[in-house]
């Protein structure tokens, strides 16, 4: 299929330049940027001299969606919203990177990311793009709303508790910590390097939009209204997020009976690694690849289990689950052009 991407010189868009363009059934018809339009792009990324040298186009949608099947949006939440109508989704699938169809209530939208949501009427056609969780309503969407980064990680480390019923749904803190590209591009005054290396700080303490994502999920995923603390901190790297969740057990279970949970939701999974007893996940094991990985631990002193999720915010949180989801619409093998091992360092 040919695809398109919007938002091609951020970094989400960079990955998934990569991955499209080595994906062995798409093919990259075009990118876009408001920014370097005219200009090719080995002059924005030099890795890819001599690999893809395309010109960045200029955004016009309604013309260049005649010459695709899909269309990436790797652009800020506000933005993609604006750009799509009834007509796009009609010609083409959309596959938003961003925030703007994540969540489905328009006041809730608001509350987090304080301005009016611009499309309010296509919050019901999407569908939330976990694909572990919802890959059968993704096979039929025209709309995804590729999760947050955050939100992947802290999502599937919990997802089975909660849907099984093991945890107390009002329990649940998470505590997270994400590299810097988590900012994206831009440079701005807090990713600077003099003021975030050497240092790590937690941010938007109760009030980060990811906040009202993980609680939708997390509410559908037990059937009960949920709302939890989540804290997350910058740390000095260039990738990866790592999600501390703590949640009190509704009764004493043991680690195999846990284990057994998580092997029943994701023995099967491609990019999902349940580690083994006494093992917990690290940034740099995910590193450049699809995989979430995840360990727990139960405290029996306190009855809480500690659960510990890993992704590279860039791939599994961002352009790797959006070629996946990709994958999941074109009824290919899940992982094609996923293959891609760890890079460690
Ligand atoms: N970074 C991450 O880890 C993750 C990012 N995301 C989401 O992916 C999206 C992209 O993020 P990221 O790559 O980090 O951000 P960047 O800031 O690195 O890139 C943003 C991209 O959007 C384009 N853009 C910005 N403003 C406009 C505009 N007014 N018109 C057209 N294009 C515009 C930029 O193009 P140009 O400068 O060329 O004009 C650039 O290509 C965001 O919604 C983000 O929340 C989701 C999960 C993880
Ligand atoms: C380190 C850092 O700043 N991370 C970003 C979240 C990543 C992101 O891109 O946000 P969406 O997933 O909502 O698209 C933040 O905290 O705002």
């Amino acid at each position: 299929m040919k695809v398109g991407i919007v938002g091609a010189t951020g970094y989400a868009g960079q990955e998934l330049v990569r991955l499209i363009i080595q994906h062995p059934k798409a093919e990259l018809a075009w990118i876009t940027s408001n920014t370097y339009k005219g200009k090719d792009y080995h002059r924005c990324y030099g890795n890819y001299t001599k690999i893809y040298e395309a010109t960045c186009l200029e955004q016009d949608l309604e013309k260049l969606c005649q010459e695709v099947d899909v269309i990436f949006l790797a652009t800020p939440h506000g933005l993609s919203s604006s750009l799509i109508n009834k007509d796009l989704l009609d010609t083409v699938k959309i596959i938003d990177l961003s925030a703007d169809f994540r969540l489905k209530d328009k006041e809730d939208y608001k509350n987090w990311y304080n301005q009016e949501h611009t499309n309010p009427s296509l919050l019901k056609d999407a569908v939330y793009g976990l694909c572990e969780l919802n890959r059968e309503q993704v096979k039929k969407a025209q709309l995804i709303a590729n999760p947050g980064c955050y939100p992947t990680a802290s999502i599937l480390g919990v997802y089975p508790l909660l849907k099984e019923q093991l945890i107390d749904h009002q329990s649940i803190l998470i505590d997270a910590k994400s590299g810097v590209s988590g900012a994206g591009r831009a440079p701005r005054l807090g990713t600077h390097y003099n003021e975030v290396n050497e240092s790590t700080k937690a941010y938007g303490i109760g009030t980060h939009r990811h906040t009202a994502e993980i609680e939708e999920q997390y509410s559908y995923a037990c059937d009960e209204k949920t709302i939890i603390n989540f804290t997350p901190h910058l740390v000095p790297m260039h990738r990866g997020i790592l999600a501390t969740a703590y949640a009190t057990l509704k009764e004493n279970y043991s680690y195999d009976d846990i284990k057994a949970i998580y092997n029943q939701y994701y023995s099967q999974e491609k990019f999902v690694r349940v580690l083994d007893k006494d093992y917990f996940p690290e940034t740099r094991w995910v590193k450049g690849s699809n995989y979430c990985d995840i360990g727990f631990k139960i405290d029996e002193r306190t009855n809480r289990i500690v659960v510990v999720s890993a992704i590279d915010n860039l791939i599994k949180g961002a352009a790797g689950q959006a070629v996946q989801n990709l994958n999941i619409l074109y009824d290919l093998e899940e992982d094609l052009g996923l293959e891609q091992i760890p890079v460690f360092m």
